[in-house]
């Protein structure tokens, strides 16, 4: 059971998708983040970020150099302490200025990868302090069908292999079942839900939609 945040650390308006590389968070994140912004103020963001600490990662992740798994752990929490923190520009002063910030990827990416190839106490250690979103939508892609999506790309880093998906998925299934069999003291309010990513893009972001109580946008022109 992961060592988890407090119930006072769940940040409203906080929304995060995670899921298996290819399952289509990134996908699924924009086009909420293009729904909301038409009814307000919400804004995209990812990790690893776009700041010195997330490129460092990215050019590690495309090898060829060795980095331990506890130091990419290490990495990562950097990372996510500058995503949250850093002033303006990090999570927490986004929302306060009244944004709905959406996020592809978060802790539950560090407890699935580097909780399989590091040490699992470490990550969960590394993670434990840091809020958790009002919203955690897990997109549950089987691995055959992230597997036929990513090997469309050009370019993949040293995670993207078949045995380390496998066995991120195990682990992905595992944390989302802990979390949601948390008691509410620990969890919060953080709503989870788990969607199935072998679906029409379309499908999936209509239950996004009706997991936050949205409805569809007619097309331009429509009635
Ligand atoms: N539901 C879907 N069905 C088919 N292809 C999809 C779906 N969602 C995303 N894709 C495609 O699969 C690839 C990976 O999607 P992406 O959203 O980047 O995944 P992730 O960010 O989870 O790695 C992209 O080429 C994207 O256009
Ligand atoms: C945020 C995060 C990502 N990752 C991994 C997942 C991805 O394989 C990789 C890069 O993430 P991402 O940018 O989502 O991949 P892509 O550019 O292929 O869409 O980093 C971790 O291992 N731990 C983490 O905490």
């Amino acid at each position: 059971m992961p060592h988890l945040s407090r119930s006072e650390d769940v940040w409203p308006d906080f929304i995060v998708f995670e899921g298996l590389d290819g399952a289509g968070t990134t996908t699924q994140a924009q086009r909420l983040t293009e729904y909301l912004g038409r009814e307000g103020q919400a804004e995209f963001t990812c990790e690893p970020t776009d700041f010195a600490t997330g490129t460092v990662i990215r050019r590690l992740l495309k090898g060829p150099e060795y980095v331990r798994p506890e130091t990419l752990a290490l990495l990562f929490a950097a990372d996510r302490n500058e995503h949250l923190f850093r002033p303006n520009q990090g999570i927490k002063d986004r929302l306060a200025a009244g944004h709905v910030v959406v996020c592809d990827r978060y802790l539950f990416s560090s407890l699935a990868y580097q909780g399989y190839l590091a040490e699992t106490g470490l990550v969960e250690r590394l993670n434990a302090g840091f809020p958790l979103p009002q919203h955690l939508f897990f997109i549950d892609t089987s691995l055959d069908e992230a597997h036929r999506r990513i090997s469309l790309r050009e370019e993949r880093d040293s995670l993207e292999t078949r045995e380390i998906q496998e066995q991120v998925a195990l682990r992905y299934r595992r944390v989302i079942r802990d979390f949601s069999l948390l008691p509410p003291v620990q969890r919060g309010d953080m709503k989870i839900h788990t969607l199935s990513g072998d679906r029409s893009e379309d499908d999936i972001f209509h239950d996004v939609l009706a997991a936050l109580s949205l409805e569809e946008h007619r097309p331009e022109g429509g009635t």
